[in-house]
């Protein structure tokens, strides 16, 4: 099976940390959206997606890179983000991959985690880590 795992972080590296985690869970290797090129040469039956939630959305570059996706390669998507507050970050990038009609597996994964005036301090912890490499799991035996 080809699994990707892609995702954008911004300097706190939250939704970085869950990317390596599903990344060593699944061993593959994760990859940071507008850190190099990312392309889908041949077809992906799993694509992982994160990213954090940014003044109430995806992040701009995330946006911008699903808007010029040539979404034929990706069979299966499974999404995973991290939030201040506002867990509906899962949902939203669901939705932006569903738009692409991308076909999204299973229910978002999503933690808290550190941002300035939050509560969050130490999130993602061992124990989102754990968990988001269960999700991964599981996500896993759904496409299979
Ligand atoms: C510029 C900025 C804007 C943010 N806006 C929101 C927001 O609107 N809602 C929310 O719940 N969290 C917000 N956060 C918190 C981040 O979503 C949270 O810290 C997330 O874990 C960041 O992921 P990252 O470290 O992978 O970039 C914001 C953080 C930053 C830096």
């Amino acid at each position: 099976m080809n699994i990707r795992v892609i995702y954008h972080s911004s300097k706190s590296g939250n939704t970085e940390k869950l990317a390596k985690a599903i990344a060593e869970a699944l061993g593959v290797k994760a990859e940071h959206i507008g850190k190099g090129s990312i392309s889908f040469s041949r077809p992906v039956d799993l694509l992982f997606v994160g990213d954090g939630i940014y003044w109430a959305k995806p992040h701009r570059i995330t946006r911008k890179f699903f808007k010029k996706l040539n979404p034929a390669p990706i069979r299966n998507a499974a999404v995973f983000a991290t939030y201040g507050n506002q867990f509906k970050i899962g949902d939203d990038l669901k939705k932006l991959l569903q738009d692409k009609g991308i076909n999204v597996v299973g229910d978002p994964f999503t933690c808290k985690g550190a941002s300035v005036g939050t509560k969050n301090h130490g999130h993602p912890d061992e124990t989102d880590l754990q968990n988001v490499m269960a999700f991964a799991q599981n996500i896993v035996a759904l496409v299979k």
